[in-house]
């Protein structure tokens, strides 16, 4: 059929269409100049159209849809111009660079010659979609430090499932809305709360090990079991010692948080698995979410619990645990904060708090085992906190605040081996770094396993050398060059609840035991995962103290 001729058209269409396109330019002019003058060049090309003969209608159909096209991606356009002027590790076709993360020596690479290699500004492809790497701490401040770049990159959309869509995982408004609403229940005061469990559990930890004395052990499962009773009791508020046996082994199992499985690295080195509803079919798709429903009924069931208890008790119940808190913050904002989002929330808490206490723990043990001049310092620190006698006394806050030696070894452990090895946002407006502008929209990527091990920031980079974070020492240091805990607004909120954890637990070995490093296995074989692990294991040799405190 002949496209009709709109030469054709009768004077009395042809004014109409005048008068409709005046208007429509003097409403533009009102609106923004660049749609304004987008928008009246295509008008005038309509317009043209609309003049012309029927034969070059097509040639004016395809410059339109074309120039549309340009106009509607001109933001990936400009990223993906950005990007092929960046150096990075070479790419494979449709994985892009997600091969890397695959590399047994990712982390090696990570930490000795990405930066020489690439540059302080590096690009990453994740299948087709392009990221910036920043290595620099100027440029990470330019993005973590603004409350612009909240965003997070779509691959944390894959963690749904695994961590709730919860603090780590939402969208900004959402994201905004909960941290306002939960930071107070990260403030040391409340914190304060938890030293009893974090102490507790220490203790029980410690004597778990007295089976083991003068032997060798791979400590990290004993630490990740004293970490997952702190998180079932100050996130849930479960009451662990209820569950213990007679021989004091205590029994969490019918809890189902411990089983989860990050499957992001699966899916990205399938791209199909990319789209959900691909995923959704497939049987680790339908296992994630099997998964996902047991954490949430989980938490349902300990809500229900909780507020049987309340209902039944003539006086009100006192708040022990992050849920209590959350389900009081729910009472008070209904339209902003409902049974669902605590159950989100409480997920997130009890999978991002799991690993990486649990990793940095057993790695700051497996240090000091291995550099005795410091583990003495730390013990002689709490020989001074705790006088002689006082072999059954519990820290307090006070206490563990003081253990400031201890904390500079955490820290040194934490820049060696940041658990959360990389971490991503999406820029909400253009960004300047160096020479080049990175467009709003580009995703960024700031991985600390790099930057902190820099040696113009970190002389000697590859040494445990805790008198860095030292107070003096720390003052000179450029603020976003140590991340393990992120940095600016969407920062860790656990950062204070994990340092108090780890020093109760740490000095409580201490206290007791002196730890020694087990020979051909003393040096760390780090592994990358969503939070660094140790293949073989973290191996030390425990022995009694005879002088404990
Ligand atoms: C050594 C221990 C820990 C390390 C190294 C660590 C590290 C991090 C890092 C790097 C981030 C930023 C992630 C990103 O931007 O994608 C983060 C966020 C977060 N962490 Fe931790 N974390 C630790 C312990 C904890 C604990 C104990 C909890 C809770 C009980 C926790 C809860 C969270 C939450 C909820 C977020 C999201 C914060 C937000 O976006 O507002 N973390 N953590």
């Amino acid at each position: 059929m002949r496209p009709p001729d709109f030469k054709s058209l009768d004077a009395r269409d042809s004014s109409r269409a005048s008068w409709i396109f005046r208007s429509a330019r003097r409403l533009l002019l009102l609106i923004s100049p660049p749609t304004s003058l987008f928008a009246l060049t295509m008008g005038a090309v309509i317009r043209q159209i609309w003049d012309r003969d029927a034969q070059e209608l097509w040639i004016y159909v395809a410059l339109i849809v074309g120039t549309l096209a340009i106009y509607l991606l001109k933001d990936q356009i400009r990223i993906y111009w950005t990007i092929f002027q960046l150096n990075g590790p070479p790419t494979v076709p449709l994985l892009g660079n997600v091969n890397c993360l695959l590399r047994k020596d990712i982390l090696e690479v990570m930490s000795h010659t990405a930066y020489k290699d690439y540059g302080p500004v590096a690009r990453f492809w994740v299948t087709l979609i392009p990221y910036v790497i920043l290595l620099e701490p100027d440029d990470i401040q330019v993005v973590l430090g603004s409350a612009k770049h909240t965003s997070k990159i779509f691959v944390y959309r894959l963690l749904d499932n695994f961590l709730g869509k919860g603090l780590i995982t939402s969208d900004v408004d959402t994201w905004r809305t909960h941290r306002r609403l939960l930071q107070p229940a990260f403030h040391l005061h409340v914190l304060q709360k938890f030293v009893g469990s974090f102490a507790e559990r220490a203790d029980r930890l410690a004597d778990r090990l007295a089976r083991y004395d003068n032997q060798q052990l791979d400590i990290t499962k004993f630490v990740n079991d004293a970490v997952y009773e702190i998180l079932n009791e100050t996130v849930l508020g479960v009451n662990v010692a209820s569950k213990a046996n007679e021989d004091g082994v205590v029994d969490l199992d019918d809890l189902p948080f411990r089983k989860g499985q990050v499957l992001m690295t699966h899916r990205l080195i399938r791209p199909w698995l990319i789209f959900d509803w691909i995923y959704k079919l497939t049987s680790t798709g339908q296992q994630e979410k099997k998964q996902s429903q047991d954490l949430s009924a989980a938490c349902h069931r300990i809500i229900l619990e909780k507020r049987r208890l309340q209902r039944d008790s003539s006086s009100p119940t006192k708040k022990t645990s992050l849920l209590e808190y959350m389900m009081e913050t729910s009472e008070r904002n209904p339209e902003w904060f409902s049974d669902e989002d605590i159950i989100n929330e409480c997920c997130t808490f009890m999978l991002a708090g799991q690993d990486s206490v649990g990793t940095a723990t057993a790695m700051t043990l497996f240090l000091l085992a291995n550099h005795p001049d410091w583990q003495d310092k730390c013990r002689e620190e709490l020989d001074e906190i705790f006088a002689e006698g006082e072999t059954n006394r519990s820290p307090t806050m006070q206490d563990l605040r003081a253990m400031r030696w201890l904390e500079c070894c955490i820290k040194e452990a934490l820049r060696l081996y940041p658990s959360v090895p990389i971490f991503a946002r999406k820029l909400g407006e253009d960004v300047k770094v160096g020479k080049h502008v990175i467009p709003s929209g580009c995703g960024v990527i700031v991985l600390p396993y790099s930057t902190h091990r820099l040696p113009h920031h970190f002389p000697d980079p590859h040494s445990f050398r805790p008198e860095r974070f030292s107070p003096e020492n720390s003052e000179k240091r450029h603020p976003y060059a140590y991340l393990p805990f992120s940095a600016g607004p969407r920062n860790c909120i656990g950062n204070k609840f994990a340092i108090l954890e780890m020093k109760a637990v740490i000095s409580a070995i201490l206290r007791r035991y002196r730890l020694g490093g087990v020979e051909g296995k003393t040096e760390v074989r780090p592994k990358f995962r969503l939070t660094v692990r140790a293949s073989g294991g973290l191996w030390l040799k425990i022995s009694q103290r005879v002088d404990a405190r």
